[in-house]
């Protein structure tokens, strides 16, 4: 079959060349007529249907999803029967890529019947300037069938190449973390290793957590019918060296998104922030760390400050006629908390795709009430103080012990004293090549001593302090 459709491919391309020829030298009204006669002969002894997918769009500028699905289902569903591929790296990545090369055919099947694949380029030369121009060399992918089998192979089989072709470059995609350099974003490959499973967390919050996480990820039609853009938000709140950064790491590990981590301090104002949202790909986390530290939480109060200037303004004409000019650039000078969340409640709900929003904060009672009212956010997580139960996962993490006799007095210490994950974890790694996990519990056992002595004196102090504040009243 692929050596008759080979012979037929130089017939056609021979019949090509005199068709151009034609187009050159004949009369349009001759040219349309041999067109329509030729079209029928053909629908007539050639019984298969060709369908082309070009590289590139006809912006030439974006490479076509469909060619790039179409790439990766037919290099790991048929590359092997090509006899010529082409090898290439992944981006950023070591392993290596193979796709059919230029002119090969392979054979596919679907529900027993027989289709190919073949790729090929076309030179086209600039029409307007054809001795200055460059070769342009445009690549393609040419599938044939037999014409009795037309709907299902442009209904179902085309649907399931694209499909299984997105499901592959979606699984081995290098994934990235952006960061942003005032509006653009830059990129370094993602490579955080914490997975929910090194997590220190209580194991119900941690599993409560990853069946948010996965039932979000899986909830496309969901979303779509209730008429909601497939977002989430997330707040995460906590002392520093809780965890909040690290399971935010481990989010994105678990379901495989990018990570953008917006600095907001570097965003000029509201304008460029939706330039960078907008930029933002589907299964991604956007992620503002901080969230009361970098926006100007004041924008609020300023506002009504401006406001009552402007009516003051409003009754004096004098005023408003020197005004008149400079009103415009002293609002947008600054992201604001209203400017955020408006566009992550409104327009930007509009980019397809699935997101997840994650803001960090160190004091939650910091925070202004619109960011942290119901609905908003749709989750709160609490990164709290290390529990006997988050020991026991960093023990395993970083000792690969799961009981030892210190345990019991660390318990107990834990219950009394407030220390951070962080804090633990450091004593727990080894210092030095020979130490061993007796050393390193006795160091943890000694600090949390200290960290309880602290604790009990502090309290005292606090106690005095009321009390004496009691007997001034
Ligand atoms: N819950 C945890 N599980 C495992 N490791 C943790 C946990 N919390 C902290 N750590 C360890 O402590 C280090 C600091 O934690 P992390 O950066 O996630 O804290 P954070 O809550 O983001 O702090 P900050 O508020 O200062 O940003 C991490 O690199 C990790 O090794
Ligand atoms: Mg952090």
């Amino acid at each position: 079959m692929g050596e008759m459709l080979g012979n037929l491919g130089s017939v056609m391309a021979a019949l090509m060349f005199i068709w151009a020829m034609f187009q050159q030298y004949f009369p349009h009204d001759l040219r349309r007529h041999i067109e329509k006669y030729s079209h029928r002969l053909m629908k007539f002894f050639y019984p298969y249907i060709q369908i082309t997918v070009p590289e590139y769009g006809r912006d030439h500028f974006m490479r076509n999803e469909v060619y790039t699905a179409i790439e990766t289902y037919l290099s790991s569903n048929t590359a092997v029967q090509a006899k010529r591929l082409k090898a290439d790296t992944a981006k950023n990545n070591q392993s290596l890529v193979l796709t059919i090369d230029d002119h090969e055919e392979v054979e596919d099947e679907f529900e027993g019947v027989r289709l190919w694949w073949a790729s090929s380029t076309i030179i086209a030369r600039n029409q307007t300037f054809p001795f200055y121009g460059q070769p342009d060399e445009k690549r393609y992918y040419r599938l044939t069938f037999h014409k009795k089998h037309r709907d299902l192979i442009t209904k179902e089989y085309l649907s399931h190449v694209l499909r299984e072709g997105k499901a592959i470059n979606v699984r081995t995609r290098q994934r990235k973390l952006y960061t942003n350099n005032g509006s653009m974003w830059s990129h370094v490959v993602f490579d955080h290793p914490a997975t929910f499973h090194t997590l220190a967390m209580e194991a119900e919050k941690k599993r409560e957590m990853i069946e948010d996480l996965v039932s979000f990820s899986k909830a496309e039609d969901f979303y779509a019918r209730i008429g909601k853009a497939w977002k989430r938000g997330y707040l995460l709140y906590g002392p520093p060296g809780t965890g909040k950064s690290t399971m935010i790491a481990a989010m994105a590990n678990l379901l495989e998104y990018d990570v953008y981590d917006l600095e907001l301090t570097a965003v000029k104002d509201n304008t460029e922030l939706r330039k960078l949202l907008i930029q933002t790909s589907s299964k991604s986390i956007i992620v503002i760390e901080d969230i009361d530290c970098s926006l100007d939480l004041t924008g609020q109060r300023k506002k009504k400050k401006e406001n009552e200037a402007a009516e003051e303004e409003e009754k004096d004409p004098i005023k408003k006629q020197a005004k008149v000019g400079d009103s415009d650039q002293g609002k947008t000078s600054k992201v604001t908390l209203s400017g955020l969340l408006n566009f992550i409640d409104g327009l930007w709900s509009a980019c397809k795709g699935e997101r997840l929003i994650v803001f960090t904060t160190n004091y939650m009672e910091k925070l202004d009430p619109a960011l942290i009212r119901r609905g908003r956010m749709d989750k709160h997580i609490e990164l709290s103080y290390c529990s006997f139960e988050s020991f026991k996962v960093l023990a395993r993490n970083y000792l690969e012990l799961d009981s030892h006799h210190l345990f019991d007095t660390i318990e107990g210490l834990l219950g009394e004293s407030r220390v951070t994950p962080a804090d633990v974890a450091e004593h727990l790694m080894p210092k030095t090549s020979v130490a061993d996990a007796e050393t390193s519990l006795k160091s943890l056992v000694q600090a949390l001593e200290m960290a309880k002595e602290e604790a009990m004196l502090k309290a005292k102090e606090e106690a005095k302090e009321e009390s004496s504040a009691r007997k001034e009243d």
